[in-house]
């Protein structure tokens, strides 16, 4: 009998049709897991889950008796209790690097749309407002040789880094764990404070992992320190940032705007009050998603998939323990 695995949420179509000639892969979406009759039927015999934001956590691992591995389609694996996993013996893996220079392009983009304030012109433009001679409220600030504060100085960190060295000839400021001397040798980056770092940014770019240490590392006390005038970038996770926070120093011009890719509840409600604020720039949650990327994820992520499920140690597993 072929091995059952859910994919969950998304799986690319090229590699989960690869996958069902060897397995019996069901695709599951738009479903709650903790209610979802077909799921938690099929969850019960499933060896193998695949794909995105999977809530790894103890009352539905109870109902995973044959669970080998959890492959997460994403680099950030907050969705999943390890330590839980580790003790039911489930390998966890993810996808670090291959997304790296894509969520980099994407948090230059929202650098760059947030600060000329793209989104708006656009439907500036698009709407026929554009009659005349474009007033200057409109006009938006530079990006290039302002000096950018990248808090979690990782992967991701460094490419953003490169690109606005290089390409914007941005002075790099950061924060992370521990001091970079790659970065600071190939970008001239200092490392400073968190606190230091958020007074003399202009720019303050948050791509740190979702722990218990950073969930809300960002609000009240950290915007009031940034200048009127810093532009906040969230690429990491939702609650990293205090949200009531955030709209609080948005509305009250404690900084001048921000560009997210994340919210704390995803899809953001449509309610949510940064939503109504013209000075956010917002995005789906789509730092790692172009057709290229997304493919070389799922393929990656499939190979994991493929290891766990024959006893293998996979190439990116995060619970090294498992196979000692
Ligand atoms: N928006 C998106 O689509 C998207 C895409 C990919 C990744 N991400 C997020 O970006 C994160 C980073 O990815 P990466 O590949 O660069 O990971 P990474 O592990 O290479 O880098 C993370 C960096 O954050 C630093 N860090 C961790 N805890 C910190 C703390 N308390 N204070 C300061 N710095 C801290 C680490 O030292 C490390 O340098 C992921 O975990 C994920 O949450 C988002
Ligand atoms: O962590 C990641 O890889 C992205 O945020 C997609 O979830």
């Amino acid at each position: 009998m072929k091995k059952k695995i859910i994919a969950y949420v998304r799986l690319e179509k090229p590699v989960l049709e690869e996958l069902q000639k060897d397995y019996d892969v069901r695709l599951f979406k738009n479903i709650d897991p903790h209610k979802d009759p077909e799921f938690l039927s099929f969850l019960q015999e499933a060896e193998g889950i695949i794909g995105i934001r999977f809530p790894a956590v103890r009352e539905l691992l109870d109902k995973a008796p044959n669970l080998k591995i959890i492959s997460n389609v994403s680099v950030g694996y907050n969705n999943l209790d390890i330590e839980e996993l580790t003790k039911r013996n489930i390998m966890a893996t993810n996808m670090p690097g291959v997304l790296t220079d894509t969520v980099a392009d994407m948090a230059m983009g929202l650098m760059l749309s947030t600060a000329r304030r793209m989104p708006e012109l656009d439907q500036y433009v698009k709407t026929g407002y554009w009659t005349e001679s474009l007033p200057n409220e409109y006009f938006g600030t530079d990006v290039h040789h302002k000096t950018l504060g990248i808090i979690g100085m990782g992967r991701i960190g460094l490419a953003i880094a490169q690109r606005a060295h290089f390409g914007f000839n941005m002075d790099i400021m950061y924060h992370s764990r521990t001091p970079k001397p790659d970065a600071e040798e190939r970008f001239h980056a200092t490392y400073l404070s968190l606190e230091n770092l958020l007074k003399q940014s202009d720019f303050v770019c948050l791509i740190t992992p979702l722990t218990k240490e950073t969930k809300g590392i960002i609000g009240k006390k950290e915007f009031q320190l940034m200048k009127p005038s810093a532009i906040f970038i969230n690429v990491s996770r939702g609650s990293t940032v205090v949200e009531r926070d955030l709209i609080e120093a948005l509305k009250n011009r404690e900084i001048a705007a921000a560009g997210l890719d994340v919210f704390i509840e995803e899809p953001v409600n449509p309610n949510n009050e940064l939503l109504k604020l013209k000075n956010v720039v917002t995005l789906p949650h789509i730092g790692s998603f172009t057709h290229e990327t997304e493919l070389k994820m799922a393929e990656l992520a499939a190979e994991n998939l493929k290891a766990g499920l024959h006893g293998e140690r996979p190439a990116n597993l995060i619970n090294h323990e498992i196979c000692k």
